[in-house]
C-alpha cells in the first residue's frame, strides 16, 4: 500500500524536504498503547518505540505520538521501527487528561472530518451535539451532523428534527441515515474524500460501530445486540485503529476518541456560539455575564426569541466548564512555577553555602 493510500499528501512531503528527513522511512501511527506504537508505512505494520532522544527532549505530553500522525521512522530489527520525529500536525483532538486536572491528553491528529453521530430516538440531545462541534471547532477538524436510527421515528417527526438541528448549527452538513434499513448510507458515503481522514464522535449507543461496519460493508467490530438493561449496544475492540475504507476514505477510531469530552479553547466556543458572542458585544457592561446584567443584549435577544433558549443555557454551561478548565491549568502553570522557583532558589542557596 502507498503512503497516499492513508492520508499522505502534499503538506507532509514539503514538511519532510523542509526537515531534511528523506533519508527516513515515512509512516502513520496507527495506534498507541503506553507509549508503545504500531506505524504503517509502505512495507507494513510496525512496532514502534520513540528514539532517547525525542523522549528526552519532550516536555509535555504533546510532544509524543499520537493515532494519526505522521513519523519519520528507521528499522532496526524485523518489525521494529525508531520513531525519530513527529511531523507537524495540522488538527489535533484533544481532552482533559483523566486524573489530571488541567493537563491535556491527544486522542488522535490530523483528522480533516469528523462525523458527529447522535440517535433521534429519545436519546437525541442537540446540547450534546453542540457540544461535540465545539471540540470540532478547537480542533479545525470539519463537523458532519449524522443523525441515526431514523427506522425508529416517523418521516415527520425526522423532517421536524432536521430543520431544529439545521435552523441552530446553520452551515453544518446534517446528513439522516439508518444503520438498520440502510437509508441514507450511500449518501453519507459521498461525504468521505479519498485521502481524507476522519473519525465518528458520539456517546455510547448511538451507532458508530454499525455505522463504520456499514462502511466497511463487512463485519469489523462485533456490535452486540441491544441489552435491555441499559439500550446501548456494546463492541469488541479491535486492533486496527485506523481503517482504510474502499474509496479512499481514512478512519480513524480509537478508543480515546470514543471518550472524547470537553478540552476546549474560547475559539471554538466563540464558533459554535457566534451569534451570542457577537450579541455580547452590545451589552453594557464589559464583562457581563449574561445571567442579570441590567442591559444585557443576550439576554434581550433570548426574551425576544431571536436567541434560542435552550442554546443560550447550553452556551452558559459550556462557558462555566470552560473557565474552570482554564482556571485550573491557570492554577496548575503557577504551581509548577512555584516549584520551579523554589528549586532554584534551593540550588543557589547550595552553592553560595557549598555544601
Ligand atoms: N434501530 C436501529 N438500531 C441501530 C441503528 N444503528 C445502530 N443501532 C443499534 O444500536 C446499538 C448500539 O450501536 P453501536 O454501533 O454499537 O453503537 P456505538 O456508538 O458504536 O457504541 P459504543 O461502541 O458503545 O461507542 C446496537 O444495538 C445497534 O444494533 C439504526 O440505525 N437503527
Ligand atoms: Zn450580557
Amino acid at each position: 500500500m502507498k503512503l497516499k493510500h492513508f492520508g499522505y499528501n502534499d503538506r507532509i512531503e514539503k514538511l519532510r524536504i523542509q526537515h531534511n528527513l528523506e533519508d527516513f522511512e515515512i509512516g502513520r501511527v496507527i495506534s498507541e498503547h503506553k507509549e508503545r506504537y504500531t506505524v504503517k508505512t509502505e512495507k507494513g505494520e510496525f512496532d514502534a518505540e520513540i528514539t532517547g532522544n525525542l523522549r528526552y527532549t519532550a516536555n509535555t505530553r504533546e510532544d509524543f505520538p499520537a493515532v494519526g500522525d505522521w513519523v519519520a521512522v528507521s528499522e532496526y530489527d524485523d518489525g521494529k521501527v525508531l520513531i525519530h520525529s513527529i511531523f507537524t500536525r495540522k488538527t489535533i483532538i484533544e481532552r482533559q487528561a483523566v486524573g489530571k486536572q488541567g493537563e491535556k491528553q491527544i486522542i488522535a491528529t490530523n483528522i480533516d472530518f469528523a462525523f458527529i453521530v447522535q440517535a433521534v430516538d429519545r436519546d437525541f440531545n442537540i446540547n450534546r451535539v453542540e457540544r461535540y462541534l465545539t471540540i470540532c471547532n478547537t480542533s479545525n477538524v470539519q463537523p458532519i451532523i449524522v443523525l441515526n436510527k431514523i427506522d425508529l421515528i416517523d418521516d415527520s417527526v425526522l423532517s421536524d428534527l432536521m430543520s431544529q438541528v439545521q435552523e441552530r448549527l446553520k452551515e453544518v452538513p446534517v446528513i439522516a441515515i439508518s444503520n438498520a434499513s440502510k437509508k441514507g448510507i450511500e449518501r453519507l458515503k459521498e461525504y468521505i474524500l479519498k485521502g481524507k481522514t476522519y473519525c465518528l464522535l458520539g456517546s455510547s449507543g448511538v451507532g458508530k460501530s454499525s455505522l463504520l461496519n456499514n462502511l466497511l460493508g463487512k463485519q469489523l467490530m462485533k456490535t452486540n445486540t441491544i441489552s435491555s438493561s441499559t439500550n446501548k449496544g456494546r463492541h469488541v475492540t479491535s486492533h486496527r485503529e485506523l481503517i482504510v475504507l474502499e474509496n479512499g476514505g481514512i478512519i480513524i477510531d480509537n478508543p480515546g476518541i470514543r471518550e472524547v469530552g470537553i478540552a476546549d479553547s474560547a475559539e471554538g466556543l466563540e464558533k459554535t456560539f457566534d451569534k451570542i458572542v457577537g450579541l455580547s458585544k452590545n451589552c453594557k457592561f464589559n464583562d457581563c455575564t449574561h445571567t442579570m446584567e441590567i442591559g444585557c443584549a443576550v439576554m434581550a435577544a433570548v426574551e425576544s426569541g431571536e436567541v434560542d433558549e435552550m442554546s443560550y443555557e447550553n452556551y452558559l454551561k459550556m462557558k462555566r466548564e470552560k473557565e474552570h478548565f482554564e482556571s485550573t491549568v491557570a492554577e496548575k502553570r503557577k504551581k509548577d512555577k512555584n516549584f520551579g522557583k523554589m528549586v532554584k532558589q534551593f540550588k543557589n542557596l547550595r552553592k553560595s553555602n557549598k555544601y
